[in-house]
Parts: C-alpha cells; structure tokens; sequence
C-alpha cells in the first residue's frame, strides 16, 4: 500500500485528426490552447498547467498514458519501492521525455489490463492564466482535473493492483448487467470499481467494458451548472455528438452530460461532483447509475 498519488494530472491521446482535437478541445470543452515542445501536438489547458490533455498524431485514435501526480521526488522514489517490491516493471523517463511533458521526475508502468500509467512530480506551471472565451472554469487544484474510467479484464487483479499496489480507496461498486453493455450473458458478475487517491470521490473507475481507444472515458468538472449549460449548447452549435441526456449520478452526485470526441472515448462534462473525507467514507454498492436522467444513445445500448 502506498497512498501516494494525489491525483489525475494529465491525458495522453494520440489521434489521426488533431484540428478536430483542437477544435473539439477549445469551442466544444471550452479549455484554451496552451504551447508545447511538438509543434504537431494540440495542447489543451484547463488551468495553470501548460496542459492536461495532450494530443499527438497517431496512426489510431487511443489513449497512450495518463498521468498521474506525486507530491514531490521522495514520494516518487517510494512509489518505485512499493512497485519494485510487487514485482512490477518500473519504466524510468529519459530526459526527451521529461521535456516533452515538462515535468522533472517521471516513470511508467503497465497495469495488470495494460493501461499505460504515468507518475510524475514537478510540472512546471504557465504563467500565462488559462481564460476561456465561454468563461468556463474547471474545478482541479488538489482534486486533479478529473476522472477516467480505464477498460479492464480481470477484476480482481485489477482491483487489487490499483487498491494494494498503488494505494487507491474503494469509494463505491456497482454491479453492470452484461447484457446492457453487449456482452454475452456471464455467470460471473460483473463489477464496476470506483476508486480515489484524494478528496474527489473517483478518480479513477475500473470497468469490465472493452474499449477500442483504451478509455471508456473522462471525465472534467466545471464550477457552475451555468458552464455545463453552455457547453451543451456548444455541442449542438459544432455538430459534437452528446451520447447522453443530462443526468445526476448516484454515487458522486456529479450533474453531468456524455460528448464523444474525435478519438471515439468519450468526455463526461460534470458540475458539483461530491469530494470525501477517507477518515469518515464507507464504500457502498450503487444499484442504478444515476438518480436521473443520463439516457445513453448510439454509445452501446444502455
Ligand atoms: C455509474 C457512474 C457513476 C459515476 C460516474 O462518473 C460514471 O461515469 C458512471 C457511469 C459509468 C458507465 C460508463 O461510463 C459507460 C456506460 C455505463 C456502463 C452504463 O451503461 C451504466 C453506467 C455507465
Ligand atoms: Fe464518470
């Protein structure tokens, strides 16, 4: 156990069409565009981090990392001790790499699906403040800009690599029927595993859905419902797929919509998700994904 990431820092995405990126990012998502080392890469910002979601081109649209933050080089020399001792393979970042995503420290694993994870500390910041034209704000800061929910195979591996190994908290679970997500019908139940590493209460989601683009998707918070509102306009004034209805989730509370984007994972665009205290949570199960709304369409059936 290690209990010592703090939170989701950042998104790799390698994808065949980036001014579709750019535009999707900037007049859809309402982040603004940041400067960076590749000049065929889109930087996206969300805050005073150079960028949080970085898109590169690719031969396929997929998620190639995300990254995750430490407080400083001691907690990351610990993490590697609490990997190397678990038995898994430690990937150290070459001083091309650590240009290229601004950091000063960074790794990489593989997790037992083969999500690509990276762990960093010291990102340098942009001085230039990060001001969206809709004046949209999202909530990061000690919270992380968000969640993702990375595909999975084999639950309990899963579970406990991110649980044990990493030091992620159970905040919630949530049976799936797999006939609603296309599978055939298991004896085996199928669960959902909602993790944090810090007061948001997931940061992460462990998901028996497969995913072609290695995320089923991400999720960024917006402080005011009022954001959230105009972007669903934005969705419809740029021809953006919603794949949702607006809906309240049951577990987080999170208020939120489901866009596609040019990669084919999707981006969750939330206002008011809860945040937790680990002295005080207990994980429960959730039996219905959302107190209202959220009706799924084209996206799989749901
Ligand atoms: C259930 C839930 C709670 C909190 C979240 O942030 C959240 O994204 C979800 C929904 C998760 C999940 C999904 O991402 C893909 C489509 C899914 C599997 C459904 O069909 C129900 C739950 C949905
Ligand atoms: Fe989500």
């Amino acid at each position: 156990m290690s209990n010592l990431i703090r939170s989701l820092g950042y998104l790799r995405v390698e994808a065949t069409d980036l001014p579709a990126w750019r535009d999707f990012g900037v007049k859809v998502l309402g982040m603004t565009e940041g400067r960076g080392p590749d000049p065929q890469a889109v930087y996206l910002r969300m805050d005073e981090l150079p960028a949080r979601i970085v898109v590169v081109p690719g031969e396929k649209d997929r998620l190639a990392a995300s990254g995750w933050e430490l407080a400083d080089p001691a907690a990351l020399t610990r993490l590697v001790g609490v990997l190397d001792e678990a038995g898994i393979a430690v990937k150290p970042a070459g001083a091309d790499e650590l240009a290229d995503r601004r950091v000063s420290h960074l790794i990489s694993v593989d997790d037992p699906a083969g999500n690509r994870l990276e762990f960093f500390c010291g990102a340098a910041l942009d001085s230039r403040p990060s001001l969206s034209s809709y004046g949209t704000r999202f909530v990061t800061g000690i919270q992380g800009m968000g969640h993702v929910v990375l595909p999975v195979r084999d639950d309990t591996a899963s579970l406990r690599f991110w649980s044990e190994v990493l030091g992620f908290r159970l905040r919630d679970s949530m049976r799936l029927v797999p006939e609603h997500l296309g599978l055939p019908p298991g004896d085996r139940p199928l669960w959902m595993r909602f993790l944090g590493c810090g007061p948001r209460h997931h940061s992460v989601a462990l998901a028996p859905i497969p995913a072609p683009t290695g995320l089923v998707h991400l999720m960024i918070e917006t402080e005011t419902l009022d954001d959230v509102g105009r972007a669903i306009d934005r969705c419809g004034r740029n021809k953006a797929p919603m794949i949702s209805t607006l809906g309240r989730h049951a577990n987080d509370e999170m208020v939120s919509f489901y866009v596609r984007t040019p990669s084919g994972f999707d981006i969750e665009y939330g206002y008011g998700g809860l945040t937790v205290d680990d002295d005080t949570w207990v994980a429960r199960q959730t039996t219905a994904h959302s107190v209202w709304g959220h009706r799924f369409s084209g996206g799989g059936g749901h």
